[in-house]
């Protein structure tokens, strides 16, 4: 089925997806293997891009990405495995087909405010400047970032990461794991988690001046 897939469309996901791995690696967004990125290749059926499980995402080489089909099965022969958590990525592409990329990453910030927040189910963020970088422009905006239970079963796992999301808001996070975060292109889908992680970690610091403050 791959085989319908040009070698240049290929080699181009390929290096979309390298040049954010490697920008993410940059900001120390990969801690100890953590994190995974995928990049749709083909609609229907679908397949897409994915990284390889387990390794050192700061580093670069031929066996970072594999292609996987709509089950997180590798479309070729392989000796590398799909990310543990390529049904996530699925489970998405499935859910919104207008998405073209999904990437996720493990922060402090985004694992401090889900645990912060669990409780709720969600966290609410704004009214604040940089929520436009999540394509929303409506005037004093607020958004909900749901939060879902962090279990080891990852069809499980897809599930409820699909059962909260909201094509309005690109971003699900985890309790004590990380974010999700998608968009339309690569470069939509970093842009959403580039927001997030400020609103993050502005709602952090916002938290910690106040609480500092108390009692001065
Ligand atoms: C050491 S991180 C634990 C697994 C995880 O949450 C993750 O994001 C990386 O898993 P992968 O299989 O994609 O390398
Ligand atoms: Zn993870």
């Amino acid at each position: 089925m791959s085989g319908a897939l040009t070698t240049e469309a290929r080699q181009q996901a390929w290096m979309r997806l390298a040049a954010v791995k490697e920008q993410f690696a940059a900001r120390g967004w990969f801690p100890a293997t953590s994190g995974n990125l995928s990049l749709k290749v083909q609609e229907d059926p679908l397949v897409f891009l994915v990284t390889a499980s387990g390794k050192d995402k700061t580093e670069s080489g031929p066996d970072d990405f594999l292609l996987v089909d709509g089950d997180g099965q590798p479309v070729e022969a392989t000796k590398n495995r799909p990310s543990a958590e390529t049904r996530v990525h699925a489970a998405l592409y499935r859910a919104f087909p207008e998405v073209g990329a999904v990437f996720h990453v493990h922060t402090v910030a985004n694992n401090v405010i889900s645990e912060l927040f669990f409780a709720q189910g969600r966290v609410s963020i704004g009214p604040q400047e940089l929520i436009k970088g999540l394509g929303i422009w409506d005037e004093d905006a607020v958004i909900e970032v749901p939060i879902v239970e962090n279990v080891a079963d990852i069809a499980r796992l897809a599930e409820a990461v699909a059962r909260v999301a909201n094509p309005r808001v690109p971003g699900v996070l985890i309790r004590n794991h990380g974010i999700y975060a998608w968009g339309e292109s690569p470069l939509a889908a970093k842009r959403h988690l580039e927001a997030f992680e400020f609103l993050f970690q502005y709602r952090l610091a916002l938290l910690q001046c106040r609480a500092a403050l108390v009692g001065v």
